[in-house]
């Protein structure tokens, strides 16, 4: 039975859209420079607003830390900006006299932007200028437990698209976050492209909808720290990433594996820098907690320092103690350390040689992760460039840390929030989804051979067929003559 709230909901999705495609075909006729101006705009006032929306997310949420939401947000729109100034995104990309191909960029319309809970406003940021940059119009439906930061960000983003004379009710929200209102936004024919962003069940239904969608899957990327590694950096890096807003990030490391030679030196590493190692007694306690009865990830973890962890789970750590570690053996469902924990929580494994961290690397990936992320600590590029070749993934970091590696922040990758996983993981792509995967191309394409080209034969064009009748004649009336 279809409720009045959820009827109320489906027409406001159809409201939205009707409003963003109309203002998104008159943004369609704007030149690159003018979209560059209202992506900068929305850039600036995301910037500018960093800090009250960071509090506000992480108030709502009870996700991760303030401050590194800050830092989040810096990254959704100043840095995402950078990166994206220069791109061609709006008519003629390219032409190619010799070859005879002209590009143009084709808007793709209306996309669709589904919010995480874990990254609400950076994402809603970071969508925000990779669509409009494209010259689409957005709209979003947000997660239900981060609403109130979604829509004060939209806000803000429609004040600045409306100082820099873009058009309105180009980028929107929906204001309750229902199923039947999502669903009636993903199917809905002027819906372009779903950008799915959150847990399986919400990207899964994207890709059931009928309509192209770009979904990310779930991450759960080990770390190797190979015997050539720089121990106290690879070290630094693992933890920097893990306890970044609490680990909320998909590609933060999930695991680390060393290598027997280098255990102990990795151990007493991540003890200097803060890590606890849990007893077989304190792991077993916590086990429970880290997924829920369904089998899928555990919100009360989500994003908690180690200190709520701990309480949560009944255990006493030290104040000091930064994350939390599980020696394991194990592999799969039944193996709660091996699995995606957007926590500081982390697995620790223990192999002979390097080959068999990598056959354990692609065990854990091919349970969950596989089309995500993992990191490698080594200074040996033949190692770095064996695991290139077999990982299950679409991108293998080096010498830095996931979280920030993975969405481009201390690596040259995309500046992305949203981390294509390739067909092993069940997306359209691999990309770090960017303003080039939201345009058509349309190819402009002038005939270059004749068909008796292709046959191998000589061509025959109109003159010269006209040329061997007037010769053939001739030769008619000169025989005659003879
Ligand atoms: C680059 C990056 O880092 S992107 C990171 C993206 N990854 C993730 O967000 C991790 C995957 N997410 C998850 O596993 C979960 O969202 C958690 C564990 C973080 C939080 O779990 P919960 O708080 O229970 O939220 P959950 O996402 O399961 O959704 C709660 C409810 O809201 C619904 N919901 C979620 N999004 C929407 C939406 N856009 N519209 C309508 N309803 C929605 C869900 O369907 C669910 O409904 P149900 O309770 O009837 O099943």
């Amino acid at each position: 039975m279809i409720l009045d709230k959820d009827l109320a909901s489906i027409q406001e999705v159809r409201d939205l859209l009707a409003a963003s495609k109309k203002a998104q075909q008159q943004l369609a006729t704007f030149p690159q420079e003018k979209i560059n101006d209202i992506c900068h705009a929305i850039a600036n006032a995301c910037y500018e607003n960093r800090e009250k929306l960071a509090k506000m997310a992480h108030e709502e949420t009870g996700f991760g830390i303030w401050q590194d939401k800050v830092v989040k947000n810096t990254f959704g729109s100043k840095i995402v900006f950078e990166k994206i100034k220069h791109m061609k995104t709006i008519g003629i990309l390219s032409e190619n006299t010799e070859e005879g191909i002209m590009e143009v960029a084709v808007p793709l319309g209306v996309v669709a932007g589904l919010i995480p809970s874990t990254n609400p406003t950076s994402t809603v940021m970071y969508k925000t200028l990779i669509s409009v940059k494209a010259g689409n119009g957005i709209v979003f439906s947000p997660h239900p437990n981060a609403l109130k930061s979604i829509l004060e960000t939209i806000n803000i983003i429609n004040a600045a698209i409306a100082t820099a004379g873009g058009p309105a009710g180009l980028v929107s929200c929906m204001t309750k976050a229902t199923m039947q209102g999502t669903a009636e936004l993903m199917k809905h024919t002027d819906t372009a492209v779903i950008l799915a962003t959150g847990g399986s069940a919400m990207v899964k239904a994207a890709y059931s909808s009928g309509t192209p969608a770009i979904g990310v899957g779930p991450g759960n990327g080990p770390a190797f720290i190979e015997r050539t590694a720089n121990i106290p950096q690879a070290v630094k890096h693992i933890l920097d990433s893990k306890t970044f807003d609490n680990g909320t990030i998909c590609a933060s490391e999930q695991s680390i594996i060393v290598e027997e030679v280098s255990k102990a030196a990795v151990i007493a590493e991540l003890k200097k820098q803060g890590a606890h190692f849990l007893s077989v007694a304190e792991a077993k306690q916590l086990e429970k907690f880290i997924m829920r009865a369904n089998g899928t990830m555990n919100p009360l973890i989500v994003g908690k320092s180690v200190q709520r962890i701990a309480d949560l789970a009944g255990l006493t750590v030290p104040q000091s103690a930064r994350v939390l570690i599980a020696e394991e053996t194990n592999v799969g469902p039944k193996a709660p350390y091996s699995r995606e924990k957007l926590a500081p929580i982390l697995a620790f494994y223990t192999t002979a040689t390097w080959e068999a961290a990598c056959a354990l690397s692609m065990e854990i990936l091919h349970q969950e992760g596989a089309g995500h992320t993992m990191i490698i600590h080594s200074e040996d590029k033949n190692v770095i460039r064996e695991f290139a070749l077999h990982k299950p993934v679409s991108r293998l970091l080096v010498n830095t840390p996931g979280a920030l590696g993975g969405i481009g922040a201390t690596t040259n990758l995309m500046p992305a929030l949203t981390l294509g996983c390739g067909a092993v993981g069940g997306s359209s792509t691999s990309d770090n989804i960017g303003p080039a995967n939201l345009f058509n191309i349309r190819r402009v394409a002038y005939g270059k051979r004749e068909l008796e080209d292709l046959r191998g034969e000589p061509v025959s064009t109109e003159a010269t067929s006209q040329e061997q009748l007037i010769n053939t004649l001739i030769e008619k009336v000169l025989e005659r003559l003879h």
